[in-house]
């Protein structure tokens, strides 16, 4: 490792350069890392903070490193400068057995050489100290730790990491808070703190709100980085995918659900509007987001060639989308969950949904995410999950889908005033580009997925809004 911005209380600097080999070779094979099939040439330090004393049995090194790819594109004339990951990695003579899965390797070199280097999240003597330090509002190094002073924390709550695919790392300390640590980090603010904590000095109850966070200060940068949050953890929850798909198994009707999902959306949309700006959108900025969505339908039909016979059917729905602002229509855009699904909506053993995830779509930069956008894209992205529910549960069941599409929107409607069904010119171009985006990410992710959303795509290519 070269650069180092900060480094707080490493006490062996020499320890971090033997680091090196084993991240290269472990890193990349991460569910989250998300540089996956290019080639990692080496790291620098962007942060290292040790978060115990030195001398004990265990040493634990919360660390920000930037990852080299030479092959990512350039920023215009700049070189990318790689992307930051947080890592906390724990250090031990030997490991117990129970933390064998968490190995990452051995230290070859260095002050340490011979110990045993892992993934210190699998450990919940390490994850205890990360609550700990939250609960304390502890300062180490460049790491702040905050935490909202209504919300209790009692000390010595066991902590386990959750272990399900996920695109960041989540712990639950116990059954009572979760701890999400956001794994490729930029400094800004980040929605994902930003929205929950609006919508609870709004009071909205649909959104388990922030009880600490991480956050961490880096010389020569004004915006800090957001590393983590803690909520309530929803205890007995199952989320919307999985009930959906049981109730289809068993034949069984969703439409109450979905239209409690609907109200709870609503709810949300309209906590937002209250608490963050909103914005008209006249043709000018219609004129940027139809060059958008044909863009983004562009580059997927060169990706994955069956989508190309669609193509112009597709560009119809942006094309009528354009041709209102042309004609004067406007619309109002506000802050949104901006990546809403089923799997994003978590319903309590009492029969409460409540929504979670508000990161946007991570591969987008921050400044975009952040951006007020019309409510009906959160609505087409449950739409299109409630058809994505019907086309991966054994044979399609397409009146099962319309009938939760229309029960949320009434739902919708119940709460917020309108029905999003009253702009369909709007709902079809998001949802046709939606289902442009997960033909592309099934093509790179799930191919045997494929087929889902390509009947829609069939069915939105042929599908001329009056
Ligand atoms: N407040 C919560 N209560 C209960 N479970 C939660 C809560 N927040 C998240 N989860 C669980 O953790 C999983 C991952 O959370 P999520 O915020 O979607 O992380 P990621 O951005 O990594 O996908 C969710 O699918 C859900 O099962
Ligand atoms: O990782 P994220 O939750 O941010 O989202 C990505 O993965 C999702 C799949 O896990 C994908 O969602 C698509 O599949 C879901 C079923 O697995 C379905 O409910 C969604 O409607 C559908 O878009 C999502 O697109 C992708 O960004």
């Amino acid at each position: 490792m070269s650069e180092a911005v900060t480094r707080a209380a490493v006490t062996h600097p020499g320890l971090i350069a033997s680091l090196d080999p084993l991240l290269r070779e472990w890193l990349p094979r991460q569910r989250w890392f998300a540089g996956k099939g290019r080639p990692v040439t080496g790291f620098s330090l962007v942060a290292a903070t040790e978060l115990l004393p030195p001398g004990g049995t265990l040493s634990l090194l919360h660390l920000l490193v930037r990852t080299h790819q030479p092959d990512v594109p350039t920023q215009g004339a700049v070189p990318h400068p790689g992307d930051c990951y947080q890592l906390l990695i724990g250090v031990r003579e030997a490991l117990p057995p129970r933390l064998a899965p968490a190995l990452i390797g051995h230290l070859e070199d260095g002050p340490l050489a011979g110990s045993t280097v892992y993934e210190a999240l699998h450990d919940p003597r390490a994850t205890a100290v990360l609550l700990e330090a939250i609960r304390t509002r502890a300062r180490i190094g460049p790491l702040r730790f905050e935490g909202d002073a209504r919300q209790t924390i009692r000390e010595g709550l066991v902590p386990r990491l959750v272990t399900s695919e996920q695109s960041n790392s989540s712990v639950v300390y116990g059954d009572t808070f979760i701890l999400k640590l956001l794994r490729r980090i930029v400094p800004g603010v980040n929605p994902d703190l930003e929205l929950p904590l609006a919508l609870a000095r709004e009071g909205c109850p649909r959104v388990p709100a922030p009880a600490g966070w991480l956050l961490a200060d880096l010389d020569g940068l004004d915006d800090s980085y957001v590393l983590a949050v803690l909520q309530p953890y929803l205890r007995g929850a199952a989320d919307g995918w999985e009930l959906a798909l049981r109730e289809l198994a068993k034949g069984e009707d969703f439409t109450a659900q979905a239209r409690a999902l609907g109200r709870a959306t609503a709810e949300v949309h309209t906590a937002l509007a209250r608490a963050l700006p909103t914005v008209t959108l006249g043709q000018a900025r219609i004129r940027l987001l139809v060059d958008g969505m044909a863009r983004r339908l562009e580059a997927a039909a060169q990706a994955v060639p069956a989508l190309r016979p669609y193509a112009p059917g597709l560009r119809s729905a942006f094309d009528a989308l354009a041709a209102l602002a042309t004609e004067g229509r406007t619309w109002i855009a506000q802050r949104i969950h901006g990546d809403l699904h089923l799997g994003q909506c978590l319903r309590s053993p009492s029969g409460s949904w409540s929504l979670i995830d508000f990161e946007g779509e991570p591969s987008k930069p921050l400044a975009e995410r952040r951006m007020p956008q019309p409510t009906v894209r959160d609505i087409a992205g449950m739409l299109r999950s409630f058809d994505y529910a019907a086309h991966s549960a054994g044979p399609p069941a397409p009146e099962w889908a319309a009938g939760c599409r229309a029960a949320y929107c009434s739902g919708y409607a119940e709460v917020a005033g309108r029905d999003p069904r009253t702009e369909p010119v709007l709902l079809r171009a998001y949802e046709t580009d939606k289902a442009v985006y997960e033909v592309l990410y099934e093509a790179r992710h799930r191919p045997d997925w494929l087929p889902v959303p390509m009947a829609a795509i069939r069915r939105l290519s042929a599908d001329a809004t009056p």
